[in-house]
């Protein structure tokens, strides 16, 4: 090291999109863990205010009445990869949050605008402040929240393996009636007009069908460690 002074390397911005269930929450968070970086689940803050409007009686197929609300809930994400968390209001709803009627209804709240202007703000201030660097995964973030990410990742994968593996977490639960959940789902959060799921144009596609967890890991590991080198 010149003159022996530590060298720190640059914060890195690391951007993760795809569909459901291509593993974008485990990859993310094991690939933040291992670099020493932040980590965001930001379909994690999406649910979030959805439990919000559901617990507050508002009908969430009702734009005006969400886009209304869309300022009143505080929202908190703890980025520690080993323990992320999510709290509403003071409230920790890490578990209420992935409920059947939260996911069912997610969709429908995360494509008024004012909830994504709302969300999208809460987004960049958590990764403009994260030190040493961070992992944002969602649908629109390579597009969107964070277009000048250093690495842009999109994950897919087949709706029978993303399948398999949604209904091996739900215990005994039909991967056909799974599989096509899944489907109507990206559907949704594909055709919306604000800002939907998209791979943006220079985001690397990575197919996890045939890969393992820590396979698709190392792979995303390597192409961060490649660009921090300059590669
Ligand atoms: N390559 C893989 N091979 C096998 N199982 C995997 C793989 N990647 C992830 N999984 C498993 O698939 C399930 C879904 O993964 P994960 O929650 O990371 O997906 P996701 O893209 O974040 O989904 P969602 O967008 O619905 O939150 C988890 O049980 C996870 O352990
Ligand atoms: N950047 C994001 C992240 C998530 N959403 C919406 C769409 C998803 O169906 C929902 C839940 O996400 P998950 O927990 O399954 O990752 O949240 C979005 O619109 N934009």
């Amino acid at each position: 090291m010149e003159n022996g002074a530590a060298r720190t390397a640059p914060a890195v911005i690391v951007a993760i999109d795809g569909p459901s269930g291509t593993g974008k929450s485990s990859t993310s968070k094991a690939v933040a863990a291992q670099l020493g970086l932040s980590y965001l689940d930001t379909g994690a803050q999406y649910r979030a205010i959805t439990w919000w409007m559901v617990s507050n009686g508002i009908d969430t197929d009702d734009a005006h009445a969400v886009a209304a609300a869309a300022d009143k809930p505080e929202i908190l994400s703890g980025t520690d990869p080993a323990r992320p968390t999510i709290t509403v209001d003071g409230v920790d709803v890490s578990g209420p949050i992935r409920t059947q009627e939260v996911t069912s209804r997610v969709s429908a709240v995360s494509a008024v605008p004012e909830i994504r202007t709302r969300i999208t703000e809460l987004q960049r201030t958590i990764a403009a402040s994260a030190g040493t660097g961070i992992v944002v995964e969602g649908r629109d973030i390579g597009t969107t929240v964070l277009p000048d990410a250093d690495l842009k990742i999109f994950l897919t994968a087949s709706p029978e393996a993303r399948a398999a593996r949604r209904s091996g977490e739900l215990k005994g639960a039909d991967v056909h009636t799974t599989r096509e959940a899944l489907i109507r789902r990206d559907a949704a959060d594909s055709s919306r007009k604000a800002s939907p799921l998209a791979k943006a144009g220079d985001a690397v596609e990575v197919d996890t069908t045939d890969l393992t967890l820590p396979q698709v890991i190392e792979c995303v590991v390597t192409l961060v460690e490649e660009k921090r080198a300059g590669k």
